[in-house]
Order: C-alpha cells, then structure tokens, then sequence
C-alpha cells in the first residue's frame, strides 16, 4: 500500500484515477503551511501538488518514505530537484495540459489591456458611461516579442498570425527549422529582439540565466511605449524597474500574471501601478487545462510508485520511448555492470574511475535509463543506501569520482549492449542481449563468449581448460544445496584458460565461493548476487 498526500486544489478527475487503485490511498489536504507538511510528509511514498507548495530540500529529506513528486502543471522551480535527485525520489510533472490555457490568456490579458476593458469594467459597475476615455490599440501591425519559443512560445506565435502580428523570437535551444515551421523570425539575441518589440511576452523557465533577464537596461531598449507581458515566472521581469518604467509612463503597460513572492503582499506598490494588469497566477486556471494535468501526472504517479515506470521522471534523463519495451534492456545493463565490477575486484581492482556504455542503435532513445542501469549495477553492493535507484544512481557514482560515458555503436547485434569498466591499467567489458519477445541474456565476459541468463546469483570462475573441473564444481555445489539453472563454460584455446558462467538458485555463501578456491585448477570465484530481482 502506497500513501499519498495530495495539495494545492488538484482537479478530482486525476485523483479519481488515483483512488481506483487498490495499492493507493491517497489524502486530500489544501495548501498547508510548511511546518505542517513537515510534520505529515514522513507517512507518504508520494506527494502531488502545483506551484503554491515549496517541495524545499528539507521537506525532501523529511519525507523519508518519499518515492514521487508529482507537479500537476509544468514549472518545476518551486522544487529541489538535485535534493530530490541525490534522494532518488522521482519528480515529474505535466509539462503538456496547460499550455493553451497560458497561450489563450496572453491575448485575452493583452487585448483586455490594450482596450482596458478591466477599467471600463469597473466605470459601468459604479454606473458611469464613459466611451471617451477607453480609446484601445490594436494588435495587428504590431510586433510581437517572444522570450522562450517552447510549448506556450509556439503557442502564442500560432495565435498571434491570426491577429496580423509580425512575430519574433528569442530561444537560443531551438533549432532553425522550428522557427521556420512556426513562421515565427529568430532574434540573434535578446537585444535584437527588445529593440522591435511593441509586445514583448516572456515564456521561458525559471532559471539562472533567466532570473532578472529583463531588467531596467533591458527594459530602456524597449521601443517607447511598448507592452510587456510575464505569465512565466516572477522574478524573471525584475519588478523594480517593472514598476519604475510604469510610472515613468516609458512602457504602455504590463501584465503580470506571476511574482517574485507569490501571493503577493496585500500592500505590494505593484497594486497601485499605472496601467499595470494584475492576475493571480491564472494562467494554467481553466477547467480543461486542469484536468490535464491533474490526468497527466495522476496517471504518471500511479505507474512510478505501482509498476516502477519512471519514463515521465524528470530526473531519470533520456528515458524516452515505451518503459515497458527499455526494461529488458536496462536490467541486462545493470546486471552486466555489476558482473564486471564483481570480476574486476576480485582480480584486485576495485576502484572503478571509468564506465563506458555502448548501445546498439535500436536502444539509442533509451541511452539515459540504460545508463542509469548501468550506474546502480556498478554501484549496487558497494555502497551502503538503501535508495540506490535509477534516479540517483548517475549522480552517486559521479559524486565518487566515477566517469560515466555512453556510445551509440552500429558494430553491436541488435538490441544489445555492452558495459566496460576501467580503472588503473585494468578493464574489463562485459555484453548482453535483451532481444524482443524473448530472455535477456549475458553474452561475453571480457574475451569469453558466453550464453548465460542472469537470474538471482551469478557465479563466475575462471579455470585451467583440463578435464574434470566442471564435475567438481558440480559436485561441491551439489554438497552446499546450492542448484545450477544454468552452466555455461567457455574457452579461448584448448588447454588455455576457461570461464565458467554458473546462474545458481539461491544465495553462494562466502564459505562457498572460498571452497570452490580450493578445487585444483580453478583461478578465481566471483560471485553476483543481483540485488534488483
Ligand atoms: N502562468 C502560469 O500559470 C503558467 C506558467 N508557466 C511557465 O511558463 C514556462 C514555459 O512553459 P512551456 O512553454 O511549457 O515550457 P517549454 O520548456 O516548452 O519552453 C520553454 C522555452 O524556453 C526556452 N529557454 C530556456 N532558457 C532560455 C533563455 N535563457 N533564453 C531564451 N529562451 C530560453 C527553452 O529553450 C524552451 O524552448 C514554464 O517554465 C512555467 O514557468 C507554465 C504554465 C502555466
Ligand atoms: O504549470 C505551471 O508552471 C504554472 O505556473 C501553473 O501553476 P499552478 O498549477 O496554477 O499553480
């Protein structure tokens, strides 16, 4: 049974999704205040909410049954997420359901300023009839700026064709052929773009480099009397200069629809600013975008905590494509890693400094999962978490110095892999397959091919090719009760050395692995027993 604790007016038909399922009980709370969460977020294996709950590195930690943290909408900058990372909970969001909402309240806040219906508005609700003072401006002819070409950006410039507008933008991540497709003119830089903007609409995310990106001197190389609209994040447009620029009657007006403290303090002098539209954070507020997102990201938590899917995981990066068709993939990555790192310490090298995956490329989409894989195999048995997962396991072996790389290689069969680890003078690779609609399977151990399945325990031995030895090892297997599902023995030359892959029911007890030391002609004994099982 998975708890959940549920925040910040989430829509129901999401929750309903997630109250269906037996293995769920979820509890409904408004937005609490931070000690409150603090005291209850110990019970729960997954929290959801939207932006007003602060997931802060402390709530993390204290959330020691955490496994998810669900963002019903798409800003995530209202979460730790290296915090939640390193804890290997998964965080993952919405990032698609509200996006028209947003885009259909920029022209709907825009025009409502331009022609300041919000103050004709009030005029008729105190029983004037004034037609003089509401003159508006139009939004054809003009040029619209766009800060952030993304989802909403694309959006917006759509939109904004049908209004007759000329439309450029800003967004240095996006490729030429979007900006042509979206008939929208790229801005080379954020300058270009403020210096013929009469709108300039920010959609961008939260970020170092977008904290404070407009800000007096930007705002100053504005065309005279232009509009500028922040339904992104506060703090992006510094509102200082915001509010200085309004007075100076330089800007037409603004929208903000977003705040650098949210909400914003009764006595704020933004509620007093001239020609200044103030929302309260309505952007992703209609009831289809909500449901989208309490839809999309219900669905997603219930599959992350029941079935272990974590393809909607922010920070379980390059997991794109079907989970279910990667699984097969990553668990033969994971295995093979931690053979070689098994191997390699037993042949006395156990400080690992490099792993390096090669994917086929039929496995190309899933590099970031399977590399994840890879990173908890190496570290699985090593170091002492009992949250090693595939979310923090990346950032664990690069906390320890591990140099983790990943190629795509056309020389490998299809859906195979395979794993090298190095460190000092000594490296070892081992491959597998995870061919579709049948077992993985392991399928070479440095230079020996083998043909093994990697179930539960795994032993490796590698012996002098004489007759005999494959009957002793039997044999003692056989007095410790320990059962062979399957004996795999290979060999580089008659006579040379030969490996054994031993898959073994059951645990291989220390004791074990030392007896089968001293048979006559076998070399070494490693071990694996895969903890992922
Ligand atoms: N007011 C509201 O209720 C809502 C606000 N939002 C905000 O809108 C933001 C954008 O949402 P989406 O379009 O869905 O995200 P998105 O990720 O699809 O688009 C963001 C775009 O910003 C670009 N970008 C990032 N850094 C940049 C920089 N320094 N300069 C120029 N461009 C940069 C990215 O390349 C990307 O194309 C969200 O991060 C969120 O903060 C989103 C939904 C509702
Ligand atoms: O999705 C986003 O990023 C939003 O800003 C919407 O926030 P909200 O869920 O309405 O608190």
């Amino acid at each position: 049974m998975f708890r959940v604790l549920v925040t910040d007016e989430v829509d129901q038909e999401g929750l309903a999704l997630l109250a269906a399922e037996p293995l769920l009980q979820v509890d409904e709370v408004p937005t609490l205040p931070k000690d409150e969460l603090l005291a209850r977020i110990g019970d729960y294996d997954a929290i959801v909410g939207r932006s007003a709950t602060r997931i802060s590195a402390d709530l993390l930690k204290a959330g020691t049954k955490l496994k998810v943290v669900g963002r019903a909408g798409v800003g995530i900058d209202n979460i730790a997420l290296d915090v939640a990372t390193s804890l290997g909970i998964a965080v993952i969001n919405a990032p698609a359901g509200n996006t028209v909402a947003v885009a259909e309240l920029f022209f709907g806040a825009t025009i409502g300023l331009l022609r300041q219906l919000p103050r004709a508005d009030h005029v008729m609700n105190n029983g004037g009839w004034d037609r003089n003072s509401f003159l508006g401006r139009e939004l054809k002819g003009k040029t619209l700026g766009i800060v952030g070409l993304g989802r909403i950006g694309s959006e917006v410039a759509a939109r904004a064709h049908a209004f007759g507008m000329t439309v450029v933008a800003f967004d240095p991540y996006i490729a030429d052929e979007r900006f042509t497709a979206l008939r929208v003119r790229r801005a080379p830089s954020l300058d270009a773009l403020l210096a013929e903007a009469n709108i300039l609409t920010l959609h961008v995310p939260l970020t170092d480099e977008t904290k404070g990106m407009i800000g007096k001197r930007e705002l100053s190389r504005l065309p005279n009397r232009s509009v500028v609209v922040n339904m992104a994040r506060g703090g992006i447009v510094d509102e200082p200069a915001l509010l200085a620029a309004l007075e100076a009657d330089q800007l037409r007006g603004a929208v903000l629809d977003v705040f650098s403290a949210e909400p914003l303090v009764a006595d704020s002098p933004l509620r007093k600013a001239p020609n200044l539209l103030l929302l309260p954070h309505l952007g992703a507020n209609t009831v289809e975008a909500q449901r989208n997102v309490s839809r999309d990201v219900c669905l997603a938590v219930r599959d992350a905590l029941i079935r272990n899917d974590l393809s909607k995981s922010i920070n379980v990066a390059g997991g794109a494509g079907e989970w279910g068709d990667l699984q097969p993939a990553m668990m033969v990555a994971r295995r093979a890693a931690a053979v070689a790192r098994a191997v390699l310490a037993d042949q006395g090298m156990r400080a690992v400094r490099r792993v390096a995956l090669r994917v086929s490329p039929d496995l190309a989409h899933g590099t970031g999962a399977i590399l994840a894989a890879v990173a908890a195999g190496v570290l699985e048995g090593v170091i002492e978490t009992d949250r090693l997962n595939l979310i923090n396991a990346r950032a664990l072996a690069e906390a320890r110095g591990l140099e983790l790389s990943v190629a795509e290689s056309s020389e490998l069969g299809a859906r195979a892999i395979e794993v090298a680890l190095s460190g000092g003078m000594q490296q070892l690779a081992v491959s597998g397959v995870a061919p579709e609609g049948s077992t993985p399977r392991l399928t070479q151990i440095g230079s020996f091919h083998i043909d093994v399945n990697p179930k539960q325990t795994l032993l490796i031995l590698t012996n002098h090719d004489v007759p005999g030895v494959i009957g002793r090892v039997g044999t003692l297997l056989g007095e410790q009760s320990v059962n062979i599902a399957e004996y795999h023995q290979a060999r580089l030359a008659q006579g040379g050395d030969a490996l054994a892959a031993v898959s073994v029911d059951g645990e291989v007890s220390e004791t074990t692995r030392r007896a089968l030391l001293e048979l006559p002609d076998v070399i070494t004994a490693s071990v694996v027993h895969f903890r992922d099982e």
